[in-house]
Formats: C-alpha cells, sequence, structure tokens
C-alpha cells in the first residue's frame, strides 16, 4: 500500500474573480470529485495560488482562463491550439498540466444534439455545412474548434468586423446551425436575445440552434427557434459535459454517459420554476402555497407579490387605473420572478391576455393549469370575473390555458391532493 500523501487529499476547486453563482460544486459532488471549493481571487494572487496552493485539480473561468494556460508546466493540443485552458491537473510529480474541457464539453452535447435532431453525427450533419457562431469573445473560441473538428464551415458573427448582425439574414440564410457564445440572454437580464424573431425566420437553411447559456434552461434565443420549429437546446449539457471531462483528468478514470444525463435532469428538475395558471378562483394560490412547502421551494403568488411592491392589491389597480394599467404591472412582476429558479408560482388569472407573458413563464418554468369547473369557482374580490361574468371569460380565455400549460391538473376538490398531484405529474 501506498501512503497517502497531503496531494492526494488535496480539494478540487474552481478558481474565477466572481463565482456566486456557479453550479460547479453541486456537479462535481455527483462526479466524485469532492471536495470541491471556490477561489474568487484577485489577478496578483493568481499565480502564488496556481504553482504553490494546496489543490487538486482545478477549474478556471473567467477572467483566468488564459493565465491559467501560461502558468502550466505541460498543456494539451487543444489547449495550444486556443491559448486557453479551463482544467489544471497536479500530477503525482507536483507539475501542473493544463486542458480544455470548454471545448470537450461543447462537442458532446453538439454531438448528441446531431444524432437526436440532425439525423447523424456532428461530422455527417455539419461536415461542409455553414454554422454561424455569435460571439468572438473567449467561449467563442472554444465553440469554433469543436465546430471545425466536425468539419463544419464556421462564420463568427460579433458586432463589429466583416460579419455582423446586420447582414446576418442576407448573407446566411444558407446556415444550417446557429450557436450563440454571448452572454446575451443569459439570467439576470432575461429574457433576451442576440438575434430577433425576424431574422431568424428569414434563416431558411437553418436546422437548429444551440445556446451556451444555461440559465434560464430556455433562452429567449431557444424559445423563437421553438416557435418556428427549429428543434434548440441551450448550455446546460455543455456544462455539464465539461464538468465531466475536468472530473474525468482529476480523478483519472472514466465516467459513463448515463451519469451525466441523470446530473442534467435532475439540475433541470431542482431549477425549474412550477408555474400556475387558470381561471380566477381556480385554486392556483392555495394549491401553489402547499406545494412549495411540501417542495421545501419558495413561493410566489403573483397577485401578492403586487401588492408588496405597489401597496395596491390587483382589485384596487384594476378599479383605480383600468385593467391595462394592471396587466402592465403584472407583466413587470411575473417578470421579475419568472427568471428566477426552483421556485412554485402562482400567475393571476389573467396573465394569459398578453401575448407576451407566455415565454416570461416558459424560460424557466413548467406551466401546470388548475383546472376546476366553473360552477365551482368563486368572483369574490375578482372585478374581472365579476363584470364579464365567469362563463365569457372561460369563453375568451380556457383555449389560452391549454395552450400555454405543460400539463393539465384535474382538480381533486382540496388544495392539499392537488399539490401532491401537481408533484406527481411534474415528478419532483
Ligand atoms: N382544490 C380546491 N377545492 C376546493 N376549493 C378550493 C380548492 N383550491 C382553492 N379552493 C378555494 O377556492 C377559492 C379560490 O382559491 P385561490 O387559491 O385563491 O384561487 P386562484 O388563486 O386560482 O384565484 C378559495 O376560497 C379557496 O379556499
Ligand atoms: O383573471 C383575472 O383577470 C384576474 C385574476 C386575479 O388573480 P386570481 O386568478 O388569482 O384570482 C387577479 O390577478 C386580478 O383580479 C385579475
Ligand atoms: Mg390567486
Amino acid at each position: 500500500m501506498t501512503e497517502q500523501t497531503s496531494q492526494d487529499t488535496a480539494p478540487f476547486g474552481l478558481l474565477g474573480r466572481k463565482l456566486g453563482h456557479s453550479w460547479s460544486p453541486q456537479i462535481h459532488a455527483r462526479l466524485g470529485s469532492v471536495p470541491y471549493e471556490l477561489h474568487e481571487l484577485e489577478p496578483e494572487e493568481l499565480a502564488g495560488f496556481v504553482r504553490g496552493g494546496s489543490w487538486r485539480g482545478l477549474n478556471v473561468t473567467i477572467p483566468y482562463k488564459r493565465e491559467a494556460a501560461q502558468l502550466a508546466d505541460e498543456v494539451s493540443e487543444r489547449v495550444l491550439r486556443l491559448g486557453v485552458a479551463n482544467t489544471l491537473v497536479r500530477r503525482p510529480d507536483g507539475t501542473i498540466y493544463a486542458d480544455n474541457s470548454d471545448v470537450l464539453g461543447f462537442a458532446w452535447m453538439l454531438e448528441r444534439f446531431c444524432e437526436r435532431h440532425l439525423g447523424g453525427s456532428a461530422p455527417e450533419a455539419l461536415g461542409a455545412r455553414k454554422c454561424l457562431v455569435l460571439g468572438s469573445g473567449g467561449a467563442s473560441q472554444a465553440i469554433r474548434a469543436a465546430l471545425e473538428d466536425a468539419g463544419a464551415r464556421v462564420v463568427t458573427i460579433s458586432r463589429t468586423g466583416g460579419e455582423t448582425y446586420e447582414t446576418l439574414a442576407e448573407r446566411h440564410a444558407d446556415a444550417a446551425l446557429m450557436v450563440n457564445t454571448t452572454p446575451v440572454g443569459m439570467y439576470p437580464n432575461c429574457p433576451a436575445t442576440p438575434v430577433s424573431r425576424e431574422v431568424m425566420a428569414r434563416l431558411e437553411g437553418l436546422a437548429g440552434v444551440l445556446d451556451i447559456v444555461y440559465n434560464p434552461e430556455r433562452t429567449e434565443l431557444c424559445l423563437i427557434a421553438e416557435e418556428l420549429g427549429i428543434p434548440s437546446e441551450s448550455g446546460l449539457a455543455m456544462l455539464v459535459g465539461q464538468a465531466r471531462f475536468s472530473s474525468e483528468l482529476f480523478q483519472g478514470r472514466a465516467i459513463e454517459d448515463e451519469l451525466l444525463e441523470k446530473i442534467e435532469d435532475e439540475l433541470r428538475s431542482l431549477t425549474r420554476n412550477v408555474v400556475l395558471i387558470g381561471m380566477p378562483g381556480a385554486g392556483k394560490t392555495s394549491c401553489g402555497k402547499r406545494l412549495a412547502r411540501m417542495l421545501g421551494r419558495p413561493f410566489v403568488d403573483i397577485d401578492e407579490a403586487i401588492l408588496a411592491d405597489t401597496g395596491r392589491s390587483a382589485a384596487q389597480i384594476i378599479q383605480e387605473d383600468g385593467e391595462d394599467a394592471f396587466r402592465r404591472v403584472e407583466t413587470e412582476v411575473t417578470a421579475s420572478y419568472c427568471k428566477r429558479s426552483g421556485m412554485v408560482i402562482a400567475c393571476g388569472g389573467g396573465v394569459v391576455t398578453r401575448p407576451q407573458n407566455r415565454d416570461l413563464l416558459r424560460q424557466n418554468g413548467r406551466v401546470v393549469l388548475v383546472d376546476r369547473p366553473l360552477d365551482e369557482l368563486s368572483d369574490k374580490g375578482r372585478p374581472v370575473s365579476q363584470a364579464k361574468g365567469v362563463e365569457r371569460l372561460a369563453a375568451e380565455r380556457m383555449h389560452l390555458y391549454h395552450e400555454w400549460a405543460d400539463v393539465i391538473l384535474r382538480c381533486t376538490g382540496s388544495a392539499q391532493s392537488d399539490a401532491e398531484l401537481v408533484k406527481e405529474l411534474l415528478r419532483l
């Protein structure tokens, strides 16, 4: 038996400047790279920590990927090619090896996407075809490398330079794939998109859209693609994929694809919101409160949040300022909660009256229609129901509730058992 050195037990970790948002500790815990610590360093602390600190394996994020490559004793071919590293491994002899698992993580995501949606492997689906890469920053490099490895003809679109967003539609209608590598659309500045619906609709050859942003789960770019019938995926698979290849290097063993897909599913289900919609008085608020308690998640009722924000109830705003004014406030408050993660959200019954609210709910949420027979709905304190009558309101809205919903909850008669049913329906 060999004696255990301090190097065998030294921690893994992530190196960067601001890391509050990171999902890496959770992912590496599932992959077996523990303990995994966060190191927020100032530029002048970097070299000392990398060369002399106590660590066994490190991930590196902005703004230190270039320095990480330079501080290593030996680098992989990928790092040599790109000049940036996101993985450092301390070898038994104390020397440092650098690799770039961003390229591998994206290549893994790309391969799976091509197999699932484009009818073959990445080289089969993309070989000699035009792929658009949005953005020319650090992340763009890794994505371009993976696409070039698959044989694609890569065109980089940026705000300045030869190929811009303005000329995209007229010059690249033949592109097969579009990949966003910019931070546009990333939480908390979401929804936002680097390419408008109008421009994407003009790209007639477009067969797939990928986004490396993973929060929200569906970026606006992906939602636009979905609406146009183009397969899309945002960046969770790349995140989990790069962690996998780093962990393999850290631990010196292979990790199976099945575990990766399991981790992706777990993260999706933990971070997705549960969004309740339905007729006023159907039981969204009552069911949502119980569901949140059951799942140990934060709960927000949009009407209550409006009251807290404005000091006036929904009914009061409608009566004093009119329904249009209320709808504007409702959209604002709905937007601010629906971009968060892991919440239970009870919407106001009228959320479906504004088409733009749909993507707000869907970007990070599974939408549940709380469906209760009309003759059981209370119109107490609900001016819209009182003014129109429940029957007419239902005639106007029911098709929208059904279109917007991912699943339908047929109410059981008790809010508690309704909440249990939602938990079951969404496998939470
Ligand atoms: N599953 C249920 N069965 C019977 N009554 C319910 C149920 N859920 C809620 N209620 C009652 O119906 C009324 C409206 O519920 P609420 O949760 O405020 O609906 P919403 O938020 O959809 O307008 C309340 O009086 C509530 O106690
Ligand atoms: O359906 C509507 O237009 C409304 C529903 C209410 O919420 P509930 O559905 O929770 O009653 C509240 O937002 C407002 O009175 C308007
Ligand atoms: Mg309510």
